[in-house]
């Protein structure tokens, strides 16, 4: 190879050029595009994804086009169970994580350059080098005692135990982006070791975790970090050394996690505990974190662990849940077919569905590890530790406690705001700027409604922004909308917003114009000026024609309010009256005009009570009666017995009653008018003999039933829709004249059909069905089916179970 003089070398280090060939260029690839095309390369993404370190991929944007993509595909979604696949009967899964953070500090571990922070990606490749970062001969490491802070906040944040006496040893192995040929890491004596994180349903672990899973963690080192790789066309590599020697914590956990979402669960925690003490400040997804998974199963009730294989380089959470299921599963086929275990480093790409190998494992003796010589012990004094302790600030689960009890936010709501890069602190600042304009605060405001309010907007509002079909994220950025919406402005809206100023709706349009810069300079008020945008509430009469148009096409609903007035329910049907309040605030008047949902609920439940329930009252009799049923009485036995006993209720119904007394009298008659189905299909009855005692034409419906029906087809039809088209004359028949009952009755007849299929007893079914079909209409009215007792599932009907 040839040789490079010390200072032509140093020339590359420090401004990315290289005169002629030397060692840092890579076979095959002559040195003067290296040259040109360096600083290009590093600026501009890669055309190729890196092959040796996956590059930093922006996991929520790809989501987003994956989901884009199936949308504009017609696909339907996908509904990923969080629960699902958590367990294989038989195994046990024991999964160890080791957390690679970058730290937050300016500082390199043991030399005067400064560290790129993570997603610095502007600064020119190799600017950041001093000598001993790339292990240039006579180069000695000088430990920058800074970088101590945010590891040990780290390590408080994980609960460790911080060692007074820690030191560095080397860690060998060759490869290109480790100029030294080792890594001085803290392998014999880290600097924390003990912690213990407390994982809890809202973070995500697996439902068969229980209430809280403790994962202990065994210990937290101090490392440096290696160069960035960027791998271009024709085995082509470009390293940059500014990433050389930027300090790292590992944090390595014990193995004791036995669930795929409970790991994903800890990686996401360990992100927030780093980020609420200022260890780190990116995450996962942006490449402040990464996360090797170690895995290996074991039969139950085995007591050694089976051999661990170790998946590298994670950067989401859905990639560590994911590449575990995958790894388990892999290791179990393996075992099943009398294979072994062969412990080796994995990897796993994004959207895959199993890991591939990528070598060997390397164990104690291939790292060869020893103290170094050139470092002397690290000393921490219990003083630093208590002091950065005190300074700290809320660890995320007493973050997630205040902004529950003190700002009243949901759990789910407080957990995406500290989920989210950078929204809490937004939130925050929003909520300074409200209170100030409000003057009051959220221990005055006792609802908490004015937090709550921004809670809200910062998540929900905020996050439709997003959707705008101008925004362009490319694959290395993803646009941060808190940046486009600065926090006064949003707390400008939201003050009038909250003191009913303006509507809902126009507040939704200024965050636009917010958004788009379309703001008027001299900021919201003078743009809700600009455009007479205030609130004026609509006119009485206004309220009752918004009203009346959503009753008339909710008539349905009325029926519960009508039954609160008759007494047959007890509870006042508030949640359907906040139904059509919600649905009378959607409908809304035009801009600037607005609703108030007090006044709004008072005049749609006085037009519920004072107009529209009367009318109901006045025109029931004759729905009950025989307007909708003469036309059913008519078809005579063609319509179960039943069916019209339950529906003659009305006694001046008297067509209905005199044909049920006609049925009773002739039990001949009615047993073959109720079997439409078994005297065609699966009951041999005799036909002609049910036919001989049906009325004229029933034969003739006997026929269609024949040619419609299949025993198969009525096991298989589910769906009522396909029901009418296969059931027998019976249940369009029903349907058509029931139209506002026409799933419970067209339930009542097929139920009915299966009993027969069953070949319940012929006399018993009038009575029975009489009383099953009052169970149903009451099942119904409470819109709960699955829990009528009366009520089964197709399987259970398939297997004949009846209840
Ligand atoms: N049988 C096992 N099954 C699953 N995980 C295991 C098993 N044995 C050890 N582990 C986990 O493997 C991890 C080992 O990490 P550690 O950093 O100590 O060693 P390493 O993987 O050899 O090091 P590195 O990857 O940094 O070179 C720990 O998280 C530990 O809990
Ligand atoms: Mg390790
Ligand atoms: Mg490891």
């Amino acid at each position: 190879m040839v040789r490079i003089p010390t200072a032509q070398l140093s020339r590359f280090l420090f401004t990315g050029q290289l005169p002629r060939r030397g060692c840092l260029q890579l076979r095959r690839c002559p040195i003067s595009p290296l040259i040109s095309h360096t600083r290009q390369a590093f600026s501009t993404a890669p055309t190729t994804p890196p092959s040796t370190e996956p590059a930093v991929v922006p996991l929520r944007k790809q989501l987003k086009d994956q989901a884009k993509a199936a949308k504009l595909a017609g696909a339907p979604k996908k509904k990923i169970k969080k629960t699902d696949n958590q367990t294989v009967p038989g195994w046990d899964l024991t999964v160890g994580i080791e957390i690679h953070a970058q730290l937050n500090t300016p500082s390199k571990l043991f030399s005067p350059a400064s560290a790129p922070s993570s997603g610095e990606d502007a600064i020119p490749p190799n600017t950041r080098v001093a000598p001993f970062d790339l292990a240039i001969p006579g180069s000695q490491p000088l430990f920058q005692p800074t970088t101590l802070i945010p590891a040990i906040r780290a390590a408080l944040a994980l609960n460790c135990q911080i060692q007074p006496i820690s030191k560095f040893d080397r860690k060998h192995y060759f490869h290109w982006d480790q100029p030294s040929g080792y890594q001085i890491t803290q392998y014999y004596h880290p600097f924390a070791r003990s912690g213990k994180v407390t994982l809890l349903p809202r973070d995500g672990i697996a439902a068969e975790d229980g209430d809280v899973v403790e994962v202990g963690i065994k210990q937290v080192q101090m490392e440096q970090d290696t160069a960035k790789t960027l791998a271009q066309p024709n085995s082509t590599h470009f390293l940059d050394f500014n990433r050389v020697g930027v300090p790292l914590v590992e944090i390595i956990t014990e193995p004791c996690i036995h669930r795929p979402a409970t790991a994903a669960a800890f990686v996401r925690k360990v992100q927030m505990l780093l980020k609420s003490v200022d260890a780190c400040t990116s995450g996962l997804e942006q490449g402040g974190l990464r996360a090797d998974v170690n895995v290996s199963v074991k039969r139950t009730g085995e007591t050694q662990l089976g051999t661990r294989t170790e998946i590298k380089n994670l950067s989401s959470f859905k990639a560590v849940e994911d590449a575990i299921i995958a790894e388990r599963d892999r290791q179990i086929s393996v075992l099943e077919a009398g294979g072994k275990i062969e412990g080796e480093t994995r990897g796993w790409s994004l959207g895959s569905t199993e890991t591939r190998r990528l070598r060997g494992k390397e164990g104690e003796v291939d790292y060869r590890y020893m103290p170094d010589p050139d470092l002397g012990p690290v000393v921490i004094s219990e003083d630093l530790v208590k002091t950065l302790g005190r300074t700290m600030e809320a660890l995320p689960d007493e973050e997630v406690e205040v902004l529950m009890r003190k700002y009243g936010l949901s759990e789910r709501d407080a957990m995406a705001l500290m989920l989210m890069e950078g929204r809490l602190e937004y939130f925050y600042g929003v909520l300074e700027e409200l209170e100030r304009m409000l003057g009051v605060t959220a221990a005055e405001d006792g609802e908490q409604k004015h937090a709550s309010l921004a809670a809200n907007w910062c998540l929900h509002e905020l996050g439709k922004l997003s959707e705008a079909e101008d925004i362009v994220e490319t694959a290395t950025e993803v646009v941060d909308i808190t940046s486009q919406v600065p926090e006064q402005d949003l707390a400008a809206i939201l003050f009038y917003l909250h003191e009913k100023k303006i509507t809902a709706k126009v507040a939704k349009d200024l965050l636009w114009d917010v958004f788009r810069g379309t703001v008027v300079t001299g900021g919201i008020t003078e743009q809700i000026d600009s455009q007479d945008l205030w609130y004026k509430e609509i006119s009485e009469a206004e309220y009752i024609s918004i009203a009346d148009e959503v009753i008339a096409s909710q008539e349905k609903v009325l029926q519960d309010f009508l039954k609160f007035k008759q007494g047959k329910s007890k509870a006042y049907p508030q949640g359907k009256l906040g139904f059509l309040v919600g649905k009378m605030m959607r409908a809304g008047p035009e801009q600037g005009k607005g609703m108030d949902p007090s006044s709004a609920e008072r005049v749609m439940r006085s037009r519920i009570e004072e107009v529209y329930i009367p009318r109901l009252e006045s025109s029931a009799p004759s729905t009950w009666s025989t307007t909708a049923f003469k036309p059913l009485i008519s078809q005579g036995p063609k319509i179960l017995p039943a069916v019209v006993v339950k529906l003659a209720l009305n006694p001046e119904d008297a067509a209905a009653v005199h044909l049920y007394n006609h049925l009773e009298k002739d039990s001949t008659f009615l047993i073959s008018s109720a079997l439409p189905v078994a005297a065609v299909l699966e009951l041999n009855v005799d036909r002609n003999r049910a036919v001989r005692n049906a009325p004229m034409d029933w034969a003739e419906h006997c026929d269609m039933v024949k040619l419609h029906s299949s025993s198969i087809a009525y096991t298989q039809c589910e769906e009522f829709d396909e029901l009418v088209a296969l059931g027998p004359p019976v249940i369009p028949q029903l349907m058509l004249r029931y139209k506002s009952r026409d799933d419970l009755v067209a339930l009542f007849a097929y139920e009915l059909l299966h009993c027969i299929l069953w070949g319940h007893e012929t006399r018993e079914w009038t009575v029975d069905m009489k009383m099953q079909f009052d169970m149903w209409v009451e099942w119904f009215e409470k819109g709960a089916w699955d829990e009528a007792p009366h009520y089964r599932s197709r399987e259970q009907r398939k297997d004949g179970r009846h209840v």
